[in-house]
């Protein structure tokens, strides 16, 4: 098993997103970047609550193969991708929260657009809830390899940043390090919660 300093903090955080119900039954994956080839995701098919660092395994980013006969997460080709397009991204979430999987249900446009909140700081580089924040939606897809493409043709024309959704599925969302990619996972979960509440009261 690698040595990886992030592991264990990955492994931490994998259990406080189980008691946060954002990995419903074995839902969600989380890795972390193993140097500029590799990063090491969890094991597919696991209850992502309960992992231990025994449950990572390392996944070359451009093969997306584990070598050893263990079947990495069947969402590998999302995480690769993202460690392959930004080599700044350390640490990614993948989670299953009901509000990001009704979110991204209701907003039937490419993104939901954060405005008006204070809590859009929990985002780094955002300094006022007077700018717009665009988290884009991508249709869910069983075909990840197509997935993986349609997102990496949108990231050509506008950059990702913190994270995306997947339709009704859930929120993919990343930082440099785990205690970033945590950080926005917690402030982007806070926002779609507010936006949710915030039309559901609104609607006539
Ligand atoms: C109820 S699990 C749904 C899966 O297909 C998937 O979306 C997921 O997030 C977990 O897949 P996994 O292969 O365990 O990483
Ligand atoms: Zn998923």
């Amino acid at each position: 098993m690698s040595e990886n300093r992030q592991l264990g903090a990955l492994t931490a955080a994998c259990h406080w997103i189980g008691q946060k119900g954002w990995s419903p039954a074995t839902g969600g994956n989380m890795s972390v970047r193993e140097g500029e080839e590799y990063c090491l995701i969890s094991e597919s098919g696991k209850d992502k609550g309960t992992l231990t660092e025994q449950d990572f395994l390392l996944v070359e980013l451009e093969s997306g193969r584990a070598p050893g006969g263990r079947r990495p997460s069947a969402e590998t080709g999302l995480h690769t991708l993202l460690y392959r397009l930004y080599p700044q991204v350390g640490a990614v979430l993948h989670t299953h929260s009901v509000n990001s999987t009704v979110l991204s249900r209701v907003e039937r446009s490419g993104g939901v657009v954060l405005e008006g909140y204070e809590m859009q700081k929990s985002l780094s580089g955002q300094t006022t809830h007077l700018d717009q924040v665009v988290i884009p939606i991508f249709d869910n897809s069983q075909d990840i390899a197509a997935l993986a493409q349609k997102i990496a043709a949108s990231a050509e024309k506008t950059p990702l940043q913190y994270g995306f959704l997947l339709r009704g599925h859930g929120l993919t969302c990343w930082g440099k390090d785990v205690a970033e990619a945590r950080r926005h996972l917690e402030g982007l979960e806070f926002l779609f919660q507010c936006e949710l509440q915030r039309r559901l009261l609104e609607a006539k």
